[in-house]
């Protein structure tokens, strides 16, 4: 192989691709401008998931779907951020697993911005501080993050977008393992690592910090302390490895939802999106059957349900349900004027592409 000749044909291709990029990126600021001027917004995820599948179902390879999805993220990110600065609201301190969830979902262009709680990250969108808001809403191996559904039952936000991120979690400290007497983390980090520190560090004292990143701090102050948090926090901080993937599953994983003032106006299509919703019911024989028969009959999918306290009154609860489809398909609009009918709330959180 002559290394000139190849190395000229792979400039020749790069500047065709940077001329059809932004040939691309011109069109799709021009769709951009006439949205902002029928006041519709410019990001609009079930579109990007429908280009995302479109790509996979022409790509032959090598690169993986994954590979194409990252390389598109960024350049619809990139147009997105010529033409309006996008503020997106997360879960901080810098370097959480919602950073990392929030730049997966709308890539490296946009202007992140951390909050201290999740309930900022509710109240910096609906004062319109932000744009969109990301948070976190439950592990694999953990459970709900129990916050964020109750802010999701009192918000008017919709739940637009949702992100899974595989989680790996890392033992961060200046001190050997043997020298450990104190981990600290939040409390779903120490949770998913239960086991791992029965084993290795069953005497060191656990406590439960407001965030990874937090943990990370003390430890890099304190000899003999640890924090539980991701890698990528060990390089922000400078602070060694001393274990890597220490969660007790390996396929750990984290689900995080985005949150906006306006509902997706679309569907991304059959079988494509997922429904959010929040109900409550009377205290009576089978009356969470006769709710979960309303899906059931119409073999609607349910992907998940959880309940908590209604925080109004004692022992009253509500239900969070998701599930396969879009809340305008009629089969579903069936669905919800059942249990309009029989539960005292129904209350939609939001409908939005089912994307990995
Ligand atoms: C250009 C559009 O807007 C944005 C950019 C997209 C793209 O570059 O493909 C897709 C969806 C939107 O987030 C559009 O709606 O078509």
């Amino acid at each position: 192989m002559d290394l000139d000749d190849v190395r000229q044909k792979i400039d020749a291709i790069d500047r065709e691709i940077i001329t059809r990029i932004n040939e691309r990126v011109r069109l799709a600021s021009e769709v951009a401008r006439a949205k902002h001027a029928a006041g519709l917004p410019i990001y609009i995820p079930e579109r990007e998931e429908q280009v995302f599948q479109k790509l996979s179902s022409i790509n032959e390879g090598p690169l993986t779907e994954q590979a194409i999805r990252h390389i598109y993220r960024e350049v619809i990110s990139a147009m997105i951020a010529l033409e309006q600065p996008l503020k997106i609201a997360y879960l901080g301190p810098e370097g959480t697993y919602t950073e990392q969830a929030a730049r997966k979902n709308f890539g490296s262009s946009l202007d992140y911005h951390a909050v201290p709680s999740i309930a900022d990250v509710f109240s910096e969108v609906e004062r319109r501080e932000a744009d969109y808001g990301v948070i976190p809403i439950e592990n694999s191996t953990g459970g709900a993050v129990i916050h964020s559904l109750d802010m999701l039952a009192e918000t008017e936000l919709k739940i637009i977008g949702q992100v899974y991120l595989p989680v790996e979690h890392c033992l961060l400290s200046h001190s050997k393992l043997s020298e450990i007497t104190e981990v600290r983390s939040k409390d779903q980090a120490l949770i998913q690592c239960r086991d791992w520190l029965q084993r290795n560090l069953p005497n060191a004292k656990q406590i439960d910090c407001d965030s990874t990143t937090g943990a990370v701090v003390h430890a890099t102050k304190n000899p003999g302390t640890a924090a539980i948090a991701g890698e990528i926090a060990a390089e922000r901080y400078s602070i060694p490895l001393v274990a890597k993937g220490i969660q007790d599953r390996k396929d750990n994983e984290t689900r995080f939802l985005v949150i906006a003032p306006e509902p997706n106006n679309g569907q991304t299509g059959p079988g494509l999106d997922k429904t959010s919703l929040v109900f409550s019911i009377h205290h009576e024989v089978g009356a969470l059957e006769k709710v979960l028969r309303s899906f059931s009959t119409r073999q609607i999918n349910l992907s998940k349900i959880e309940s908590r306290p209604s925080r109004k009154k004692a022992w009253e609860y509500l239900f969070f349900v998701d599930f396969d489809g879009h809340w305008n398909d009629p089969t579903i609009q069936e669905a919800i004027a059942e249990l309009n009918s029989s539960c005292p709330l129904v209350k939609w959180l939001g409908s939005y592409p089912n994307s990995r």
